[in-house]
Order: structure tokens, then C-alpha cells, then sequence
């Protein structure tokens, strides 16, 4: 029989019907979503659509106003923010950012920078470096204490299309070397890590959710890509019925405005707790969307 330990198995962390409300305004409502040891969550939404304010529930730097979180017991998490105070005006070495929070032993640091394939700039100033060092050294800082969860919210900024695929290589390596969960947050709402295991669209709750059509296989998208990136990214394409007002009201599709978007708004066709099947083709969100997952056509007739 095999002896595994239940924390083995049980997920790391558990969102059920989660929400941050801040002056009056739901920043996020519903969230619904497991991450287990070797999975791969990736969230995308629109600017504001609360997908930093879910990470930082999920690892427990906001709490929900309701709804629940839960988190394996001395779950350790390594957390790769969008934005770092750094005062760039003072100099700074990659070492000295390892460790800025926290002691690393030597070999600690070596051995993460070496997985980062940034060994070389130890001891570079770090406003000196390029946007995909900086990104590899943020990483090689949260990666230095073996989390069982890595949390990278936008990691790809500021870096291009081949820095890109680069960075999305080496989280997979990590991810299959260590076995950690990773909660990944996308500013791009289309082209998503192939190895995604779920892809949740948040737009202020969730909108839809499924796998990223794994356009690998495509010959089509190949030939536009490049067998690289074809092996790197997907897309996960969809399309939403409604808009979110600056003032966080929500526009229809049918010119209706309502307050929030939820299923006592009127615009919702589910019943509670029904599933969406993000596998077949035009699932109703329950949210009053459509997602479709269909694959690079979308992209190559422009629409994504
Ligand atoms: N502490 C706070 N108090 C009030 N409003 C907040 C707070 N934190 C975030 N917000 C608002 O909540 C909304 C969601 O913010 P959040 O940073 O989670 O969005 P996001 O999807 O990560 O956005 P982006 O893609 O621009 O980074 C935004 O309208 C933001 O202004």
C-alpha cells in the first residue's frame, strides 16, 4: 500500500466564495479556487479586476470579508510581488536583494541564483539589470526558501516576447524540480503558460474558468509562433457579455446597467453550485458570459 501523507494531497490553498470588500465596494466577490502541490493557477482580468487582491487572499495578506480561505498548515509561501518598494537611488546588489527580508545561507543564495540561470550577477547593482534579470532575481529570492507555493504576480512585465517564453521555461522548471503550486497572475488576457492547468478570468468575481486550449499541437500555430513559444504558450480565448464601470457598476450587453455583477442582478441564467465545463464549447459562466475556449483562430482572424 502506498504511504502517502494526507498533506501530500490535500491543497494547498482553498478559496470558497471569497470576497474583499474596501469602502463600501466589493473588490472581488466569489472566487472560487483550489491549488495543489505541481499545479500550475493562473489568473487574468482586466486592470483592476482584482487579481493582485485575490493572490493576497490566498496567501493570507488580506482577509476576506467573506466567504473562506484555507491554507495547508505551515504552508510556506514564496511571493514575487507586482510592484517592490525599492529606494533605486541607493545601490543594490542581487545578494543583498536575497536577502533583504530575511538570512539565506551562502549556499542558499548560490543555489538559487544558479536555478535562475543568474549566478553571474550576484554582486550586479540590480537597477542596472535588464527586466528579465530583474524578474529571474526576484525569483531566485522566492524560490531560496523551497516554498510549497510560489505566488508571481505579473512576472513577464517589462520583459519581451523572447525574455517571455524564457521566464515561462524557467517557472516550469521549477515548478517540475520542486513540485510547488504556482499561482501565476497575467496582465495578458489571451496567451497564457501552456503548462496552465486552470485559467481563472476575474473581472471584479469570477467570469469563467478552464484549461488554455493547448494550441501546441497546431501546425497553424506553430507557423505563426514558432515551435518555442508553441511549446511555452496557449491561448486561452473568450469573450465577455458586460463591462465594469470605473464607478464599479456593471454595463450588460443589452445596455442595462446593475450595481454588481451576481447572481441576484437578474442577468444570471445558473443555479447555485452548478459547474461550468470549461472543456465544451460555449459553457454558460454563470456570470452571464460566454467563455470558448477555441484556440488560435481567434487570434488569427484579430479578434483576441
Ligand atoms: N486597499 C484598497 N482599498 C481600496 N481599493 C483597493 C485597495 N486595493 C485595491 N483596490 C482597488 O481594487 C480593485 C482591484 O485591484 P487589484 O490590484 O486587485 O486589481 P488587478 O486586477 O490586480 O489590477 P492590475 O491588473 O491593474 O494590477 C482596483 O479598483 C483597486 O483600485
Amino acid at each position: 500500500m502506498l504511504n502517502i501523507h494526507p498533506s501530500e494531497t490535500a491543497p494547498l490553498v482553498t478559496l470558497t466564495n471569497a470576497g474583499v470588500r474596501r469602502n463600501g465596494r466589493w473588490l472581488v466577490r466569489g472566487v472560487e479556487f483550489s491549488i495543489n502541490r505541481g499545479e500550475i493557477v493562473t489568473l487574468i482580468g482586466p486592470n483592476g479586476s482584482g487579481k493582485s487582491t485575490t493572490a493576497k487572499t490566498a496567501i493570507g495578506v488580506l482577509k476576506p470579508d467573506e466567504g473562506q480561505v484555507s491554507r495547508l498548515a505551515g504552508l510556506k509561501v514564496g511571493y514575487v510581488p507586482q510592484k517592490l518598494s525599492i529606494d533605486w537611488t541607493l545601490p543594490l546588489t542581487v545578494e543583498r536583494l536575497m536577502t533583504l527580508t530575511g538570512s539565506l545561507s551562502r549556499t542558499e543564495i548560490d543555489t538559487a541564483l544558479h536555478s535562475t540561470g543568474i549566478a553571474h550577477l550576484a554582486r550586479a547593482e540590480v537597477q542596472h539589470l535588464s527586466g528579465g534579470e530583474f524578474q529571474r532575481a526576484l525569483l531566485a529570492r522566492a524560490i531560496a526558501r523551497k516554498p510549497d507555493l510560489l505566488v508571481l504576480d505579473e512576472p513577464v512585465q517589462g520583459v519581451d516576447f523572447s525574455g517571455e517564453i524564457a521566464l515561462y521555461d524557467l517557472i516550469k522548471q521549477i515548478r517540475n524540480r520542486t513540485g510547488c503550486g504556482i499561482l501565476l497572475i497575467s496582465h495578458d488576457l489571451h496567451v497564457v503558460m501552456a503548462e496552465t492547468d486552470i485559467v481563472v478570468c476575474l473581472n471584479g468575481h469570477v467570469c469563467c474558468r478552464g484549461t488554455p486550449q493547448d494550441v501546441s499541437r497546431s501546425p497553424e500555430y506553430r507557423k505563426l509562433f514558432g515551435d518555442r513559444a508553441a511549446q511555452t504558450l496557449a491561448v486561452y480565448s473568450h469573450h465577455h457579455d458586460h463591462t465594469h464601470l470605473p464607478d464599479g457598476r456593471v454595463q450588460h450587453a443589452d445596455g442595462t446597467v446593475t450595481e454588481h455583477c451576481h447572481p441576484d442582478d437578474g442577468h444570471h441564467h445558473h443555479t447555485e453550485g452548478e459547474e461550468v465545463d470549461a472543456h465544451s464549447h460555449e459553457p454558460d459562466c454563470g456570470c452571464g458570459h460566454h467563455s470558448r475556449l477555441s484556440g488560435y483562430e481567434h487570434k488569427e482572424s484579430g479578434r483576441v
